[in-house]
């Protein structure tokens, strides 16, 4: 089955011209990463892939479906990158987090009935952190919080996955366990993948293409078949820059 797929997507920003005739094509269980520099037109693509965004010209389709008329966008499980520290005080339980996900689910008195405290239970114990469920989500490390976005993005059992940057001011053993958790989902639940990452380990260990943007157009290469090193080398020579960008 076809997960994502592009065809001729071109859009603009006003004057700015992001997306340039963009074509790609996704099976189920796939594992892409996007990689390019900043304003290359990643984060536009993804946010079309979520129907955030409409092209100005061509298709963009999701398990075979027009995304705008995606009738279950539980389909699409999505994580950006804002840093999600919460601060100590904040009240909601790593329960309340995980299952305000199901809110389309909890009918009108946004009551939380067994089939989806199970469904809270089944994707709290995919990240193992079952036993945190009633934890304030304010006081728990960097990475179990890390977990808990992946519970609470798992809970609707999304068949794409869409991650944004979700690393950014993260540190390495923290991106190891993401690393591994979304590897894990991707090759034993067979979802599709697609994440903004420059991580060369990513690339090797877990991607299977890389999507390397420029200027507004996509080129789609098999990860084995890619060479990181002449990439960057390429990069650098055009004296584009790639770090991680929080401004939009
Ligand atoms: N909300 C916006 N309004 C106007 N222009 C925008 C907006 N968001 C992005 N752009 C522009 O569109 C182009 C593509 O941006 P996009 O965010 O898709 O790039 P990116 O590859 O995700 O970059 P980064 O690695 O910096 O996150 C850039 O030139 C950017 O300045």
């Amino acid at each position: 089955m076809e997960a994502v797929r592009l065809r001729n997507v071109r859009f603009s920003y006003e004057e700015e011209k992001a997306v340039r005739d963009v074509n790609l094509k996704l099976e189920k269980g796939d594992f892409a990463a996007f990689i390019g520099p900043n304003g290359s037109g990643k984060s536009t693509v993804i946010k079309m892939l979520m129907g955030a965004l409409e092209p100005d010209e061509g298709r963009v389709e999701v398990l075979e479906k027009d995304v705008t008329r995606l009738r279950d966008w539980t389909d699409i499980g999505y994580i950006s990158q804002e840093v999600r520290e919460f601060n100590q005080s904040f009240p909601a339980t790593v329960r309340e987090i995980v299952g305000s996900n199901l809110y389309n689910e909890m009918g009108f008195f946004r009551f939380l009935n067994d089939r989806l405290e199970e469904k809270i239970h089944r994707a709290l114990k995919l990240v193992d952190m079952e036993n945190f469920r009633g934890r304030r989500i304010g006081n728990l490390s960097g990475g179990q919080q890390q977990r808990v976005f992946i519970a609470r993005m798992m809970v609707n059992d999304p068949e794409l996955i869409l991650l944004d940057e979700p690393l950014s001011g993260v540190d390495i053993k923290t991106q190891d366990e993401f690393y591994r958790i979304i590897g894990d989902i991707n090759s034993e639940l067979n979802k599709t993948v697609i994440m903004v990452s420059h991580d060369v380990n990513v690339i090797s260990s877990h991607a299977n293409y890389v999507v390397c943007f420029e200027n507004g157009r996509a080129h789609l290469h098999r990860s084995d078949e890619f060479n990181y090193d002449s990439y960057l080398d390429e990069i650098r020579d055009s004296s584009l820059q790639i770090v991680p960008d929080h401004d939009h």
